[in-house]
């Protein structure tokens, strides 16, 4: 089985305060992957990392096999990798294609050239993927609706389909489910298939363990930075360091 990412012994401080510790994975290519622990653990740290927002402190985060630590976050994107965060980071007065056309500057060349007028060219190519891409995933009656006057399932769709209008062979989503209600999350759950029917792999944090348990093949548990049991869901479930540590909490399945 092709590797598409490979952590290996990332560690991660700030200032004296280990979040990660001598953490080691990897993620097959196109399967789906969930990082699951207690608050606090580090599971968005290491989204942090994997992305470039923060640098590491120590270890080695490949991308199809080539170290990615010393690549700026921008370019790592063009290295395949994307992501959502908790809260939704779009802008609530502009419509649905406006937000989508924003999130594809990271495609220019030049830093001056998000001063072009291209939202005018009504044929310009990044509208036109922009709306397919809307249209293939059910939403375009929204195309230019405000997203401030979407429901929030919707406005959590969309910022989605801003995370992978580039194109990613990996795709991580920090608590996607969080905040949705059960047929948004089955919305959530089918637009999510579409992807992995597309090839993309998927690296995901999430407490709704129904979620993870229907979308996940590989199970990675942090406790205090650490990794604690990794494997299978119903391996992972059995295990009694992670039902001390999280599972056997109130969060319980
Ligand atoms: N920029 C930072 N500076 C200092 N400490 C930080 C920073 N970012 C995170 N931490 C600390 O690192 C630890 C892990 O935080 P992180 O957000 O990665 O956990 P998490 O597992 O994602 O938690 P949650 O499920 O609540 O989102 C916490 O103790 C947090 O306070």
């Amino acid at each position: 089985m092709t590797m598409l990412l490979s952590i290996q012994s990332l560690c991660k401080t700030f200032g004296g305060l280990e979040v990660v510790r001598d953490l080691s994975f990897d993620v097959p290519d196109g399967t789906a992957t969930a990082l699951i622990g207690p608050n606090g653990a580090g599971k968005t740290t290491v989204f942090n990392l994997i992305s470039g927002v923060y640098p590491v402190t120590s270890g080695s985060i490949r991308m199809c096999g080539v170290d990615i630590v010393d690549l700026p976050s921008r370019h790592r994107i063009g290295r395949g990798i994307a992501r959502s965060f908790q809260n939704i980071r779009l802008i609530p007065r502009l419509s649905v294609i406006d937000n989508l056309l924003i999130g594809q500057h990271v495609k220019l060349k030049r830093p001056l050239d998000v001063l072009r007028p291209f939202r005018f060219a009504r044929d310009h190519e990044w509208i036109r993927a922009a709306k397919a891409e809307l249209s293939a995933f059910g939403l375009s009656q929204y195309d230019d609706e405000p997203v401030g006057l979407l429901p929030y399932g919707v406005r959590k769709r969309v910022d989605l389909i801003r995370a992978t209008l580039s194109s990613p062979s990996l795709l991580m989503l920090d608590e996607p489910a969080a905040g949705l209600n059960a047929s948004e999350t089955r919305e959530l759950h089918r637009h999510l298939d579409i992807l992995r029917e597309r090839g993309t792999t998927l690296l995901i944090i999430e407490h709704d363990m129904h979620f993870i348990r229907s979308i996940c093949e590989q199970i990675v548990v942090l406790n205090f930075g650490c990794k604690i049991a990794e494997g299978p869901f119903d391996q992972v479930r059995t295990d009694q360091q992670v039902s001390e540590a999280y599972l056997g909490t109130e969060r319980a399945t």
